[in-house]
């Protein structure tokens, strides 16, 4: 069986072709793979006599080269011999052109032409002003670590307080994050030389951006004492630790999914009017979120975000719920996370700060309890918290005003407006997506993204419509072949879908084609691609991205709609927390973006489009 490859450079000619011609370039290498090899036609006058064409569709031809390594001479070989030989694919045309196209190739041009595999695929690179060029060749590792020297220069700047920057996706956030930590341990090394504790926190939403924090960090300060000065950890990692150390034991946490469940039990088993979800929210996004101790300031205080309005009776029946409930868990030793930052932000206040500076990456979905506790976590002065974030990206519920919760950024604000990462045509795509509604931002004022822009072109992202779950996984299959035959390192690539369903079927094809998997969050394995749900993939970068099941049976899901119970208000917020979780997902990939859906697609893209 003679496998017909595709050559790095076909991957950018391959993105424009409409998805028909697509799908038909598909089924011939499929074919060719099978054994059951199309014909190959030698082109007279060809300045090359190696060069084939292969049809395509009634119009379209593609123009195939042998491996680099045979030898030229074996124009005279029969059909079969031909079949033998290993082929590339280098481009697919319409058919006159093609044909002018391969007679114009010649002999010494060919070994040029066909970059091995594993060696960078120029063509999949985004094209940037020449500043960024070599940025944008160089390793992706290698790029991650790239700052702008206008971004440099701020992580640098003596701030006589909290500083804040904002910005669309890709805008280098959390680059300037990383190199503010690595400057403040520098500063912190040089002023305290004699003591060498963790004095800067770096933090994040997940294990999987710490880790991905934590292993750029080792590049930015090779020198080990100046590394051990930074502590890089997840909010509730450190909430955690904080509490353990207080208390010695490990408190054993529960989601909020798990505490709606149990919460939703008891409810049902005492006869009163509220689910569990709507006991936990208000517990979480009332009364944690406001620090409330009394019932008498949840009588009075302002309930901004919550949907159903609660008499002044039904708050008192809702507060003696809750307290029996939380009483409970503490019988067990069971904590919801914002509860446990609200304990470790208490500990901190009776012992002290831990650190001398607080940098905060996704700061935008931090909790009012999180901010409370580093806000106690470093003392109030010069170049306390450095935080990044952008509204937009919000997926949790969590709305706050930093300077209610003592943290005052007014004067010290950033907002970039340049994407470095995701293409304008990516860009052009997605921001649709997010509908026309500014964010919340953290200093109380609206936060908008006009202005935003990007310095990269690229491929417009390729949307592909399919009958059947099984074409939908198969095209995604051959998908991920072109990317990795292009020289795309399969780290470098990921996969992901709304929910664990797609996520499954995606594996299983994947492996069963020979591509090795491992979870988004995973971190290390650089020979697999990576595979996950839309909501794991926040904060991370890849070259390429493909989102499966943009179906509109699937996306918005309908349990998120239906839980918002027929309220227009609760609707409208979970649509716009989908909007999120998609434009964050598409907006993950520097070089491509693939997206596929069966039937009908998600009314997320279509209302846009
Ligand atoms: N001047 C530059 N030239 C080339 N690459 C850059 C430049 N500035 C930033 N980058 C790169 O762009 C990428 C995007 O930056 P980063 O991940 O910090 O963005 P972000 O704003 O945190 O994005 P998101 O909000 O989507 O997570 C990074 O890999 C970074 O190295």
């Amino acid at each position: 069986m003679s496998a017909l490859a595709i050559a790095p450079t076909f991957l950018s000619d391959f993105t424009r072709l409409t998805p028909d011609v697509q799908l038909d370039t598909l089924a011939v290498m499929r074919a060719y793979q099978a054994g059951d090899q199309p014909g190959l036609e030698s082109v007279a006058g060809a300045a090359d006599p190696r060069v084939r064409v292969v049809s395509i569709a009634p119009d379209w031809s593609g123009v195939i080269v042998p491996d680099p390594d045979v030898e030229p001479g074996t124009e005279d070989a029969g059909q079969d011999e031909a079949h033998e030989t290993p082929y590339r694919l280098l481009t697919v045309r319409p058919r006159d052109e093609a044909l002018r196209y391969a007679r114009s190739l010649r002999p010494e041009a060919l070994p040029d032409t066909l970059v091995e595999a594993g060696t960078d695929p120029v063509d999949l690179t985004p094209i940037g002003p020449p500043e960024l060029a070599g940025a944008l060749s160089s390793p992706f590792a290698q790029w991650q670590i790239t700052l702008h020297p206008d971004q440099h220069r701020i992580t640098e700047a003596h701030f006589n307080g909290s500083a804040q920057i904002t910005g669309g996706p890709g805008t280098g956030k959390t680059v300037m994050a990383l190199y503010r930590a690595a400057h403040l341990a520098e500063l912190d090394a040089a002023a305290h030389p004699g003591d060498t504790r963790e004095s800067v926190l770096l933090t994040t939403y997940n294990r999987a951006l710490a880790q991905s924090l934590a292993d750029r960090l080792d590049q930015l300060l090779p020198d080990p004492g100046t590394r051990s000065r930074v502590k890089v950890a997840t909010i509730d990692s450190l909430a955690r630790s904080i509490v353990q150390t207080h208390t010695s034991t490990a408190p054993r946490m529960a989601g909020k999914d798990e505490l709606a469940q149990r919460w939703r039990a008891v409810a049902l088993a005492d006869g009163l009017p509220f689910s569990g979800r709507f006991l936990v929210d208000e517990w979480e996004q009332v009364i944690l979120a406001k620090g409330l101790e009394l019932l008498p300031d949840y009588i009075r205080c302002e309930r901004s975000g919550r949907v159903q309005h609660l008499a002044p009776e039904h708050r008192r029946q809702v507060w003696e719920t809750v307290r029996r409930y939380v009483g409970a868990m503490r019988v067990e030793g069971l904590w919801s996370y914002p509860q446990l930052a609200g304990e470790a932000a208490r500990v901190l206040g009776r012992s002290g700060p831990l650190f001398r500076h607080v940098v905060v990456d996704e700061a935008q979905d931090l909790h009012p309890a999180q901010w409370r506790m580093l806000r106690a976590a470093v003392p109030e002065g010069p170049d306390d918290l450095f935080i990044v974030g952008d509204p937009h990206q919000r997926v949790s519920d969590n709305r706050v005003s930093l300077a209610s919760l003592g943290i005052n950024v007014r004067g010290r604000g950033h907002r970039l407006r340049v994407s470095y990462r995701v293409t304008q045509e990516i860009l052009d795509w997605s921001m649709p997506i997010l509908g026309r509604r500014a964010a919340l931002g953290m200093d109380d004022d609206a936060d908008t993204l006009a202005g935003y822009r990007s310095l990269l072109r690229g491929p417009a992202p390729v949307v592909r419509g399919c009958e059947s779950r099984t074409e939908e996984l198969t095209a995604l299959g051959e998908w991920v072949r072109v990317w990795l035959e292009a020289g795309v390192n399969p780290s470098e690539i990921a996969v992901a879908g709304r929910n664990q369903w797609v996520v499954r079927g995606v594996t299983k094809e994947l492996e069963a084609r020979g591509v090795p998997t491992t979870p988004l969050e995973g971190a290390g394995d650089t020979a697999a691609v990576r595979v996950g749900t839309m909501h794991r993939m926040k904060g991370q970068e890849f070259r390429c991205v493909a989102l499966v099941g943009v179906s509109d049976h699937l996306l918005p899901p309908k349990a998120a709609l239906e839980a918002a119970e027929g309220d227009q208000v609760a609707l409208e917020h979970a649509y716009q927390q989908e909007r999120t979780l998609l434009f964050v997902a598409c907006t993950r990939a520097r070089d491509a973006l693939y997206v596929s859906h069966v039937g009908q697609p998600s009314r997320l893209i279509s209302e846009n489009w």
